[in-house]
């Protein structure tokens, strides 16, 4: 029998392990240094605190039997979690609000491409992420944009684009949308479906105006500047504001012609409530995230609610297009220890214990086959090792560099 690997899983071997490491190490200095730390969550959560208040929808959740009747599934992500987590162990006082999370973790989604529950392959992915919990304001959001900038620049990614929308913005005006046409709509939006939406059947007033929205892309000026044309615009002058004033904010901090304002996006979890952003590269969505003001509440037990935002980066679309830039080889070892004969078995450990705990920290590894010296050397020489020492019962070790 085979043993094959469910549809949509994968093996990790060691130089993909290396170049993982490196973006994550280099992703955790970055959150470190502005002051965020780390938190873990159990990879398992009940159904229903994953889903909680519509956000995330059941379908894209793998779902187990725990004991009991208990539905738990394999979190799709980690906001809601760290969401649970904090809600009831913030307060108001100084000295615990804000928090500033960060986290480094596999997550689980369910993909149906036919749309047939029995074909959904799963799919494991890992993210690094952050959260910013109890932060509101233009310094909040600014500070999460100019923190991914900066994770950026640390994992050496240039060509990269943020599309930056607003939740809140757009969902406003989906609501001014006759209710039966507004999923269709969102749906266009989503899929930035111009097509689509041209062909709806939809009162003709609608769509002209569903078409206006999905046209608000492009350099922020410009789009601001289109914005302020619709009469419908003024009523929403608070939230335009806010994101005129995070746009100038980011093109002074040096983002100008990376950005991309998108007052369309809509994004896959429905927790959002401020501004949205996501960083393409190369047709990779490299990174997602955006303000969640009411999700606390939601795990509260009051319903207390506080203003956050958040982003991960994904790692498998980073170390795709990273993947030139990325250490090309795994850490070789530096000594290789041979016991050249069955009597020189125990010495051979012994020597290479001291040379590991040796001042350099080398790393140490032992020959196990008693294999001719040729062999040996050709082995030493295949695995990039650059000294052996060969370890002979009576005598003083020799150490041969290659
Ligand atoms: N959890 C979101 C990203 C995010 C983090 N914080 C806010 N949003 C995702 O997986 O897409």
């Amino acid at each position: 029998m085979v043993h094959q690997l469910p549809i949509g899983a994968k093996d990790l071997l060691p130089l993909d392990v290396a170049q993982k490491r490196w973006i994550e190490s280099r992703l955790q200095n970055v959150f470190q240094s502005w002051g965020y730390q780390r938190i873990i969550t159990p990879t398992l959560e009940r159904l229903e605190t994953l889903t909680a208040g519509g956000t995330v929808q059941p379908e894209s959740v793998i779902q187990l039997y725990g004991s009991g009747m208990d539905v738990l599934g394999l979190r799709p992500e980690l906001t809601a979690s760290i969401a649970r987590a904090y809600a009831a162990r913030l307060s108001r006082e100084v000295t615990n609000c804000p928090q500033r999370l960060y986290y480094s973790a596999n997550v689980f989604r369910r993909k149906s491409e036919s749309g047939s529950p029995l074909l959904a392959s799963l799919q494991e992915y890992y993210q690094s992420g952050v959260e910013l919990l109890g932060g509101a304001g233009l310094l909040a959001d600014g500070e999460i944009l100019l923190l991914l900038a900066e994770c950026l620049k640390q994992v050496e990614l240039t060509n990269w684009q943020v599309i930056l929308g607003d939740a809140g913005l757009t969902g406003t005006l989906i609501e001014t949308f006759p209710s039966q046409y507004r999923e269709k709509i969102r749906h266009c939006l989503a899929h930035l479906d111009r097509i689509q939406l041209e062909n709806l059947e939809i009162p003709d007033a609608v769509k002209e105006r569903a078409l206006q929205l999905i046209d608000l892309r492009g350099r922020p000026q410009a789009v601001l500047a289109r914005l302020s044309t619709f009469a419908w615009a003024s009523e929403l002058s608070n939230a335009i504001n806010h994101v005129k004033s995070l746009v100038d904010l980011l093109e002074s901090a040096g983002f100008a012609n990376a950005l991309v304002l998108d007052l369309s996006l809509v994004q896959t979890f429905d927790y959002y409530t401020g501004i949205v952003f996501e960083v393409v590269c190369e047709n990779h969505v490299i990174a997602q995230g955006g303000r969640y003001d009411r999700l606390l509440g939601v795990y509260h037990p009051q319903g207390i609610t506080y203003p956050s935002i958040g982003f991960c980066l994904n790692l498998e679309d980073l170390h795709q297009v990273l993947l030139t830039t990325l250490p090309q080889s795994t850490q070789t070892t530096d000594y290789l220890v041979v016991p050249c004969t069955p009597q020189a078995t125990h010495l051979a450990f012994v020597h290479a214990d001291q040379l590991r705990t040796s001042a350099e920290r080398p790393s140490v590894e032992l020959e196990l086959a008693f294999r001719s010296e040729q062999l040996i050397r050709d082995y030493a020489r295949s695995r990039g090792i650059k000294q052996i020492a060969w370890v002979r019962d009576g005598e003083a070790i020799a150490l041969e560099k290659l």
